[in-house]
């Protein structure tokens, strides 16, 4: 925090704010053992770090590009959390464009301000209202049984004036065996240890079985007001097996909507590739048998599945690797809204010390080829009180974007879309060659 910057709520040790989560503190960690961290890997460092509730993380390590943009002061000051922009080294491509790599991690190409205001709200509602609903899966539709029109319109139903808030059943009957519910509970995902997909095992994936999730026996009906707060991710394009963490290509492709779908394209090729994986550490193995392939991103692009994550302010995503792609080297496109994120990113195992980025509404992060698309990376922490006020209700009678705004206030979305298969490999041929 830059020394003129004044202490705020939980930044302020003179506030309610604080004191109220020293004693939270204290409470809970009471019994705790504090002599664990020799154990931990320094990506696990990294993510306890910026996780603690108290004392709030220092961010003085956290790269946070927007200070480089004057229209954004308002922005990086709110609920006191401010990153510095010189807390790694990274350098500017295609000047004038926005567009910065960090030598660290070599196709990593983060685009601060990259999504116009209006292009964050048509998102968040696009995300909320249009996408998590059939056909696109939700992690709320493994337990309950969700309207068609999905959990964000019946909340809304039950918003209206004579409207009732509609009671969504669990699927499972109460005489089912007992199952838990991983899927609907806050905090860290479970790991799967999954082999990298590539062209080689794409056959043995193709046609491995992918068994249903069980439906849990242990949730009760919810209101489609709680439910909301619920909701975890929907899939986008392709679709795909959680358990075993590898796409099901025996269920039809959902087309990628036209504007994101568009969006992430025009993102692609705003790039200048060359300045991105020029010099770069990367060897011409690295990128498997047929060599690097960014040469043609531009024309080649062209994304077929993905995620939407729904963050609220408690949850986190745990360190991973995106590798049930086929392709391990193409873009892939992440667009952050709402609240601000830190986002760790290190390199092939958790033992590299991770590159701390926060990432704040409109701020997308591309990440490429096989160094950066193989490292690991996570989210340990949402920034609370960060919304921008340009997602805030501006008028009385915004009356629509009242139930956005609200939703808003203690979440963060990221739309996460990736390209499944190489340039040039067609999933039937090859199917057919075997
Ligand atoms: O929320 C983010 O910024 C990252 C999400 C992510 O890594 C994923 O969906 O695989
Ligand atoms: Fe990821």
């Amino acid at each position: 925090m830059s020394s003129t910057a004044t202490l705020t709520g939980i930044h302020d040790p003179s506030s309610p704010e604080y004191k109220k989560a020293r004693r939270r503190y204290l409470k809970t960690t009471r019994n705790r053992d504090s002599h664990v961290d020799s154990e931990w890997t320094l990506f696990r460092a990294a993510e306890k770090k910026y996780k603690t509730r108290f004392p709030p993380p220092d961010l003085s390590n956290v790269l946070d590009l927007a200070a480089l943009d004057e229209s954004r002061v308002n922005e990086i000051g709110l609920g006191g959390w401010m990153g510095r922009r010189d807390a790694t080294e990274w350098k500017e491509i295609s000047p004038g464009r926005k567009a910065y790599v960090l030598p660290r991690i070599p196709g990593l190409v983060v685009l601060p301000s990259t999504v116009s205001h209006q292009e964050q709200r048509d998102l968040i509602q696009w995300s909320l209202r249009d996408h998590a609903r059939n056909p696109n899966e939700t992690n709320l539709d493994t337990h309950y049984i969700v309207p068609q029109d999905g959990i964000w319109n019946a909340f809304i139903r039950s918003q209206q004036p004579d409207g009732e808030d509609e009671m969504i059943h669990p699927q499972a009957s109460s005489s089912s065996p007992p199952e838990s519910c991983e899927a609907l509970q806050p905090g860290p995902r479970k790991l799967i240890s999954n082999d990298p997909a590539s062209p080689d095992n794409f056959q043995t994936i193709a046609t491995s079985p992918k068994v249903p999730a069980p439906p849990s026996n242990t949730v009760s009906p919810a209101p489609a007001s709680a439910l909301v707060h619920k909701l975890r991710w929907a899939n986008i394009g392709w679709s795909y097996h959680w358990g075993s963490k590898q796409y099901d290509f025996s269920k039809e492709k959902v087309e990628v909507d036209p504007t994101l779908r568009g969006l992430c394209r025009r993102i692609v090729k705003s790039i200048e590739w060359t300045d991105v994986f020029r010099g770069g550490e990367a060897t011409e193995a690295d990128w498997g048998p047929e060599g690097p392939d960014w040469m043609h991103w531009k024309e080649t692009y062209d994304p077929d599945a993905g995620i939407v994550n729904f963050y609220q302010t408690k949850d986190t995503l745990m360190a991973h690797v995106d590798r049930s792609e086929v392709c391990a080297t193409s873009p892939l496109v992440s667009i952050s809204l709402g609240n601000a994120a830190i986002f760790l990113i290190g390199g092939l195992t958790r033992d590299t010390e991770p590159t701390a980025i926060l990432l704040r509404s409109g701020d997308v992060v591309i990440m490429s080829g096989p160094a950066c698309r193989r490292a690991y990376h996570g989210v340990p922490r949402i920034l609370e009180n960060t919304l921008p006020t340009h997602l805030e209700v501006k008028e009385e009678n915004d009356s629509e974007w009242r139930f956005y705004a609200d939703y808003m206030q203690t979440s963060r979305i990221n739309v996460n879309v990736r390209q499944v298969f190489p340039m040039g490999f067609n999933p039937h041929l090859h199917d057919a060659r075997k």
